[in-house]
């Protein structure tokens, strides 16, 4: 069995939710989105974490860290500019030559069901990789420069995190010089030219991003609840 390792990417600015704080230290029923997230990781035997955190996060985490994680030690990585730059600093600050696995997961995904992370391990372990993802509800289109153009729905995959993979192929693929222009890992790991086995994410492990997100997470949490 691999000793396993959870990056968590928490180094955004929340462009999008508009809110002056970053969205992954908002309150989601009750606690920090953030705290969702770790919660569901550190209930993982054996499970390491690295917490990936801006200057200006770094702020925000301590008086959280010491709320909810007073007798856990979590160690922090500052984050850089993208989220693959936020990954890529993660990854080498890592060292280890035993066999690994590692899901790399937002921050900002606090749904996420413990079975879908558990899943992926057990799947990386195997194949390399497993990324987690669901089908399309809607129908999709591809744009193009002069018209859009429908897309047969079933070859559309809609990419969530974790994304997981055998430590050996993850660090390879973020040593290549590459000009940072990647939105997933996956896309990192294809580029260095391994296949991607992809693997069922979930409905509900949204990706909280705009503010009609967080409502809608809001909800899920006390469905679930009742
Ligand atoms: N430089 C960055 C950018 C993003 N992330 C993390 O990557 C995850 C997914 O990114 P996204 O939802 O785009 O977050 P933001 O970049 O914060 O949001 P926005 O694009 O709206 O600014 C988040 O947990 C975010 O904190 C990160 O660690 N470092
Ligand atoms: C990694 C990701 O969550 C997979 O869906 C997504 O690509 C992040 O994209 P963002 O532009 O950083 O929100």
């Amino acid at each position: 069995m691999s000793q396993k390792i959870a990056v968590i990417v928490a180094s955004g600015t929340g462009s999008r939710m508009g809110s002056e704080i970053p969205k992954q230290f908002l309150p989601l029923n009750g606690k920090p989105v953030l705290v969702h997230t770790l919660e569901k990781f550190l209930s993982i035997h054996d499970c390491h974490i690295i917490l990936v955190l801006s200057e200006a996060g770094k702020a925000y985490w301590q008086p959280i860290s010491e709320q909810f994680f007073p007798d856990t030690y979590i160690p922090v990585i500052t984050g850089g500019d993208t989220r693959y730059q936020s990954v890529k600093n993660a990854l080498n600050s890592l060292d280890t030559d035993v066999p690994t696995i590692v899901a790399i997961h937002d921050a900002v995904r606090p749904l996420v069901p413990l079975n879908v992370i558990l899943n992926a391990y057990v799947v990386a372990e195997q194949f390399g990789s497993a990324v987690t993802c669901v089908d399309s509800k809607d129908s999709v289109r591809l744009i193009t420069e002069d018209r859009n153009q429908a897309l047969e729905r079933k070859k559309v995959k809609l990419i969530q995190t974790p994304q997981t993979f055998q430590w050996d192929i993850l660090k390879k693929a973020y040593e290549l010089p590459y000009i940072d222009s990647f939105t997933d890992d996956a896309s990192v790991v294809e580029a260095a030219g391994y296949t991607i086995h992809l693997v069922e994410g979930s409905y509900a492990n949204l990706k909280i991003t705009t503010p009609e997100d967080l409502f809608l997470a809001e909800h899920l949490l006390h469905e679930s609840a009742h």
